[in-house]
């Protein structure tokens, strides 16, 4: 063993290898780093940590992620990850078997991911789902050798019909090569599981294909990563997770499970009406928008809520009419929402018209859009953005401070945290006969009379309805 600086983290194992023809001392640290001497000069590789080793004859070839350095390097640029190959060479057979055991017992110890199941949704965004995963996160994959097996959705809730009967046991995880749509499905076909609470443990991982792609945006974008299937990827690779907060919206005894946000008004307008402009990508959600803007609707109806600690001065004190059919349920058939009594919780109340009323989980609702910058992955409460009216042009500015997450602070909008919410939707202000949709997490739950497609079914009336939120119930792949 070849002596350390005394600086340097303590090392996994230090020896003489060749590299680049040159006999020098090869360090692995136990941060994953490879470190030598050439030319004279210290040299590190592998800052962002291992992927796998192969044995070429004499020569071992470790597959490392680098910081990107804005260059070429061999294995092409992925986002502020880089792939490269580091050869080197052990003098002895002895040595090799060392260098090997050590490199196993590293890569052992990271407790990374074995197995994974993964979605490919050839369906979300602009369609190139299959692209991606084929070119930017197979590869990754392969290459810290993690077996994947690998399913296409044919259609809508393919994904839920899955996993609500596979073998959750043969993998570490499942993967989504989509946008949020197919998280949620995979969210709800968990928790409709008899086996629901072992199964919510097995975490999720998000690799940006759909329109929105708000759950990994809102993981990536804290740490400073860009938005890409590559940083996704890596993240899910490390195998850290973290837990989320599952709303339960309910309907007598009708459930939806929302990991990422409810939308009523303009935002569901613009979120579900645009679907026309799907080929657009997230552009989609702009042009629309500002279409609504210059004909803008309003709602009446009335939301109800119990607001989190030191929001308790939102709204005004209101009675609160439970729906007790909700808790009603076979408790083997799977998950039934949070325990909470709602009733005996302290509602208000904030009586329409509406312009819009959007509940969020996670801070970003798509890649440009920072609907809830307070927003916590698992605080336990959802963040609950109300407008009720707005003049047309502050609103048009008010859409571009969604990019910043700077809306909240405008004194057009209600900004604050609930443990419990109850909507009662009603008609447009402008005609009586016409109601609006209800969306949470991109999908249609109630579709009102003369609304957007109103002759295709919904899982919901457009009614009253109540959610509860259940404090860090499903597990997501994150980048800390
Ligand atoms: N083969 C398919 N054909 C049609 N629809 C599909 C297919 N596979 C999945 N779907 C449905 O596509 C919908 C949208 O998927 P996804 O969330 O991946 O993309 P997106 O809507 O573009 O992105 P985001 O939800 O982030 O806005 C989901 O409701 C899913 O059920």
């Amino acid at each position: 063993m070849d002596r350390q600086p005394e600086n340097d983290p303590p090392a996994i194992i230090s020896y003489r290898v060749l590299v680049n023809g040159v006999v020098t001392p090869l360090t692995l640290t136990v941060e994953g780093e490879l470190r030598w001497t050439e030319s004279g000069r210290r040299k590190t590789t592998a800052k962002k940590g291992i992927l796998s080793f192969v044995v070429e004859g004499n020569k071992v070839r470790v597959k490392t992620l680098v910081e990107r350095e804005g260059g070429i390097c061999c294995g092409g640029n992925v986002g502020d990850y880089a792939r490269k190959d580091f050869d080197f060479e052990p003098l002895s057979d002895e040595s090799r078997k060392l260098w090997c055991d050590k490199l196993h017992e590293h890569l052992d110890s990271l407790g990374r991911p074995k197995k994974l199941f993964v979605f490919v949704n050839p369906f979300g965004g602009k369609k190139s789902a299959r692209k991606i995963f084929v070119e930017e996160v197979k590869p990754l994959f392969e290459d810290a050798n993690i077996q994947l097996e690998i399913q296409e959705t044919k259609y809508q809730l393919h994904a839920k019909e899955i996993v609500r009967s596979m073998d959750v046991s043969k993998y570490d995880g499942i993967v989504c090569v989509s946008g949020d749509g197919v998280l949620v499905e995979v969210v709800n076909g968990l928790l409709e599981r008899a086996d629901w609470r072992t199964a919510l443990k097995l975490p999720i991982g998000m690799i940006p294909a759909g329109s929105g792609n708000g759950m990994i945006k809102s993981l990536l974008e804290p740490v400073g990563l860009p938005c890409s299937a590559t940083s996704a990827t890596i993240s899910i690779i490390r195998g850290s997770t973290r837990s989320l907060d599952v709303a339960t919206i309910s309907q007598g005894t009708t459930k939806f499970f929302s990991v990422l946000m409810l939308a009523w008004g303009l935002v569901a307008d613009i979120d579900i009406e645009s679907e026309k402009f799907r080929w657009m990508g997230s552009a989609r959600f702009d042009v629309y928008g500002l279409q609504r803007i210059i004909c803008l609707r309003q709602y009446n109806g009335r939301i109800l809520f119990v607001p989190a600690p030191g929001f308790e001065s939102y709204g005004q004190p209101a009675i609160c009419n439970v729906d007790k059919e909700s808790y009603v349920g076979d408790k083997a058939l799977g998950y039934q929402g949070p325990d909470t009594k709602l009733e005996d919780l302290d509602w208000r109340e904030m009586k329409g018209p509406f312009v819009s009323v959007w509940l969020h989980n996670v801070p970003w609702g798509a890649e440009n859009t920072l609907a809830a910058p307070d927003a916590k992955f698992s605080d336990g409460f959802l963040d609950l953005i109300v407008m009720k009216d707005c003049p047309k042009l502050a609103l048009m500015s008010l859409m571009t401070k969604l990019n910043d997450g700077t809306h909240v602070q405008s004194p057009y909008v209600s900004y604050l945290k609930v443990k419990a919410f109850v909507l009662e939707p009603g008609a447009r202000i402008d005609d009586q006969d016409k109601e609006g949709i209800i969306d949470s997490d991109g999908e249609v739950l109630a579709r009102g009379k003369r609304s957007y497609k109103c002759d295709q079914k919904a899982l919901m009336s457009y009614n009253k309805l109540q959610i509860s939120v259940d404090q860090g119930l499903a597990t997501l792949y994150s980048p800390e």
